[in-house]
């Protein structure tokens, strides 16, 4: 499981080991992991040629530091300092190491010139989790002059709101982030996630490995986790020795319609995953036969254990969610039965909103949702007293005591039509199954983006493949 931790807890955790190291320790092993990731990035070090953007505070000192581990290995670095009061042992080191170490060409420098030398990559030691957010113009004029050259960001790519995922105003976007001791908030929430690139953790010996959050007293109220296949594996029903279907959960879909029936078809395939005993689908007679042709072991209506009301469903969207909510199971809600939404409250049930629903949920604007995803899943969690599956490019699963879940799985093809009906059908299945409607949520949601990115490794993408692609998802996790 990564957790992510807030500077004030990151802050804790160091204070508790400075006072054990030696002074400097801490900074020596971060600057060496984010040194070797560098080197291993560029792939040789001889003629190579990296610039450090370098801030006034310990951000830059790693940046400093990895640059003397760099020098050393015959790497030519250039350190940019954007502060007068730079780490000063990490100057004098990237000096005696033969780095070239100057001062930042300046906010009143034609940011338009590109910078006389080129580089092969820029390390971005601006600022970390000591940074507020946004960049000062010195910051955005020098990173316009190497505009271009790929970028690593140290701890964090700098100018992101690092315990919300925020990002107001201009920011560093790398390629590659390089954290120190856990995860931050931002490595996970998007906008900020998408602005790290790829993040590749150190252990600088912080103590957080497999330690739970500590709830913190900023608005970043609860913990935030990304599932990892060992804890999906550990999630994931599996039939009893003795299993029956009706033992293994029976799921009943109310979705699609004589104008949708794709919608039918495709929730039903996502429920049809394998993960509970049965499937039932309750819906128009023209869309069943075609659920029936398509999937010859769906039968009709009956109890359920859990029941996915949604998409396609035309103006039954009231009458499926009326009836679902008195049957008391758990249920999955999605597209037009969202509308309906507030009827579930008392009931266990997973909301399924993508950005622009959730915003009419909350009656606020589709941006402000895009721009504070974890803030808004939350919200409407509390208000709906359910869990919310927020679904983007790293969906948000929240519960209304503030626990968030982040799905990191997933690719770019998986924005696809009907890509929802088949998430809404195995969240379906899996509360069937027995799983709780927070595990369900990001159980499902961690399955289906592996499934998409298993899919498109044979190319483009529609949401069929994906629900075909999840049975070869969970024996690759938990075996045959
Ligand atoms: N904790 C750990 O476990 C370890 C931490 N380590 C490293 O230390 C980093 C944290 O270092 P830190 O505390 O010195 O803060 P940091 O982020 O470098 O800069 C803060 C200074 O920048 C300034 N400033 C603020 N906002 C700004 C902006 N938008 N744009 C420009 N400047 C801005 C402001 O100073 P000012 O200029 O306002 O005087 C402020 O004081 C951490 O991310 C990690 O890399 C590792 O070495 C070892 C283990
Ligand atoms: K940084």
């Amino acid at each position: 499981m990564i957790r992510a931790h807030t500077v004030e807890q990151v802050r804790a955790a160091e204070d508790d080991l400075l006072a054990r190291l030696p002074e400097g320790a801490l900074m020596q092993r971060a600057a060496a992991g984010l040194g070797y990731a560098v080197l291993d990035l560029l792939g040789s070090a001889y003629g190579r040629r990296v610039l450090l953007l370098v801030g006034s505070g310990d951000n830059g000192g790693d940046a400093l530091y990895a640059g003397v581990l760099l020098a050393r290995r015959g790497v030519q670095v250039e350190a940019w300092l954007l502060s007068d009061t730079a780490h000063s042992g990490g100057v004098a080191a990237l000096r005696a190491a033969g780095g070239r170490v100057v001062p930042a060409p300046g906010a009143e420098a034609d940011a338009q010139r590109p910078s006389r030398d080129r580089f092969d990559l820029v390390v971005d030691g601006i600022v970390g989790i000591g940074g507020r957010p946004g960049l000062r113009p010195e910051a955005v004029a020098a990173l316009a002059r190497v505009a271009g050259t790929p970028v690593v960001a140290v701890d964090t790519p700098s100018g992101v709101d690092v315990d919300t995922g925020r990002v107001d105003g201009p920011h560093v976007t790398a390629d590659l982030t390089v954290t120190f001791g856990t995860h931050k908030a931002c490595h996970l929430l998007d906008p900020a996630a998408r602005a790290c690139g790829a993040v590749q953790l150190v252990d600088i010996g912080l103590g957080f490995r497999g330690s739970q959050a500590r709830t913190s007293t900023t608005e970043f109220s609860g913990p935030i986790e990304a599932l990892q296949a060992a804890d999906v594996a550990a999630l994931l029903p599996r039939p009893a020795p003795d299993a029956h279907k009706y033992t293994r959960g029976v799921v009943g879909v109310r979705a699609g319609s004589a104008a949708y029936p794709g919608a039918a078809l495709l929730s039903v395939a996502g429920a049809a995953s394998g993960l509970a005993g049965m499937v039932r689908y309750d819906g128009d007679p023209a869309a069943a036969d075609l659920v029936r042709a398509a999937h010859p072991e769906v039968v009709g209506p009956g109890r359920v254990q859990a029941w996915v009301v949604g998409s396609g469903s035309d103006a039954g969207a009231e009458d499926a969610v009326r009836r679902s909510v008195a049957d008391g199971v758990p249920m999955v809600v999605d597209a037009d039965a969202l509308a309906f939404a507030g009827t579930t409250r008392g009931r266990p049930a997973v909301l399924t909103p993508h950005a622009g629903e959730l915003a009419r949920m909350l009656d606020v604007e589709r941006a402000d949702v895009e721009a504070r995803w974890l803030e808004h899943a939350r919200l409407a969690a509390r208000r709906y007293d359910a869990v919310v599956l927020l679904k983007g490019r790293h969906s948000v699963v929240a519960r209304p005591d503030g626990r968030a879940r982040v799905t990191t799985t997933g690719t770019p093809w998986l924005a696809t039509a009907g890509a929802g009906d088949v998430l809404g059908g195995l969240v379906g299945a899996l509360l069937a199954a027995g799983l709780d409607p927070f595990d369900a949520a990001s159980v499902g949601s961690w399955l289906h983006g592996a499934a998409a990115t298993l899919a498109a490794q044979r190319g483009p993408i529609v949401a069929g493949d994906v629900a075909a692609a999840l049975p070869a998802v969970v024996a690759a996790l938990v075996g045959p």
